[in-house]
């Protein structure tokens, strides 16, 4: 069968989501490189393989509707989860459900319905654009592939639909990409995205190749197009306040696992983990009123050789040997939040929380 008569017979499942299920629950992942020397040189110099655990074993649902994001130092997994969930990446192990299917398996035939449901948007729109294709050409292309339009004629008002429902002109698209700013270029990607009609997007550090001064523009766009047209978003910013006033729950990455999951609200007025503290105490102008700060130690350990027990122990000013030999799993904390951490199960991790509120981001709407 071809990818386009799969895609034409996919249908959201309603049933399932009004279960309140969430559309998207990613169990026990994990994604190993195998970084080793080449063979030769190994055996030569009598190396063992190397094996990177760039995730190590997570688990978070998403529900619809919702923006899920994860943030973390960089080199702790994020791009791979993202890649894991559009499938650009195989799992080593574990499950990646869509609406209670498992499509981590499943073959390229198998999952393009599933493709066109769940798109993805690139850090850098320039190099996610082809540069030879007029931009009416990369936006039709997925409208085409999918079999989303009748006719030449309904391929092109949709693509002129969408310019205009990223803010751009339906004449933008007799251009090229680079004829356009940064800023516009996401937005030209953002329209390709959304060509395919997903319900689902993955969003990785979608504004941090942006200036300042567009970021936000791209930000609202988003937010109004998750309104308008009731998307889930996985968000990956290194920028805590962006992720901070758009995300409905954040997952703190480190070493390839979960510290602490949480609503927003309650990540960013009581982070209960100590990397979670850590890197709060990163954000500008954050007013810690009777809390202490915690000062920002250390590096991310060689995830090819990563510590025993809890990865964050060498950083943390709270380890005790158990942190030193015990891995700690996600805890629920009673207020929503999962916490891996044995000192805060312990009691021995400070719980004061932060009375200061994180300032919104300039020209981000509330
Ligand atoms: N294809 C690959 N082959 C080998 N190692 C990889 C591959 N992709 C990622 N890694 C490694 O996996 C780890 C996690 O990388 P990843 O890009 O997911 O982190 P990240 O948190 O998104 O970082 P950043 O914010 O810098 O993008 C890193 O150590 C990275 O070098």
């Amino acid at each position: 069968m071809s990818e386009q008569a799969v895609a034409t017979h996919d249908t959201v499942d309603h049933e399932h989501l009004e279960k309140g299920a969430p559309i998207l629950a990613v169990k026990s992942m994990k994604r190993y490189f195998d970084v080793s020397a080449p063979w030769l040189n190994r055996v030569l110099e009598g190396q063992p393989k190397q094996i990177l655990k760039a995730v190590d074993g997570i688990d978070f649902e998403i529900k619809a509707g919702e923006t899920f994001s994860l943030v973390g130092e960089s080199g702790c997994g994020k791009s791979t989860v993202a890649k894991l969930i559009v499938g650009l990446h195989g799992p080593s192990s574990g499950s990646i459900e869509f609406e209670g299917r498992d499509i981590a398996g499943l073959s390229r035939t198998e999952m393009a319905p599933i493709r066109r449901r769940l798109q993805m948007i690139f850090q850098d729109p320039y190099a996610s654009l082809n540069p030879r294709w007029k931009v009416r050409d990369i936006i039709a292309e997925p409208i085409k592939a999918f079999g989303l339009a009748s006719s030449e004629d309904a391929v092109s008002d949709r693509v002129g639909e969408l310019l205009t429902q990223v803010g751009l002109s339906p004449v933008d698209g007799e251009k090229y990409p680079h004829e356009f700013s940064g800023g516009q270029r996401q937005r030209i990607s953002i329209a390709r995205a959304l060509a395919s009609e997903p319900d689902f997007l993955v969003c990785d550090e979608p504004t941090s190749a942006l200036d300042v001064s567009v970021q936000a523009q791209i930000l609202n766009l988003m937010r109004d197009l998750q309104k308008e047209l009731g998307l889930t978003y996985l968000f990956i910013s290194h920028n805590l306040a962006v992720v901070c006033h758009v995300s409905d729950r954040v997952g703190v990455m480190y070493l390839g696992r979960l510290a602490e999951v949480a609503p927003s609200e309650t990540l960013f007025s009581r982070p209960r983990h100590p990397y979670t503290r850590m890197l709060l105490d990163t954000i500008p102008d954050l007013e810690m009123s009777g809390r202490e700060r915690m000062p920002v130690g250390g590096e991310v350990p060689n995830p090819i050789t990563p510590p025993p027990g809890c990865a964050f122990h060498p950083r943390c000013p709270f380890a005790n040997d158990r942190c030193k030999t015990e891995r700690p799993e996600p805890r629920a904390t009673g207020d929503g939040a999962l916490v891996a951490c044995h000192g805060v199960e312990e009691g021995r991790v400070p719980d004061d929380p932060i009375m200061g509120k994180v300032p919104v981001p300039e020209g981000l709407n509330a």
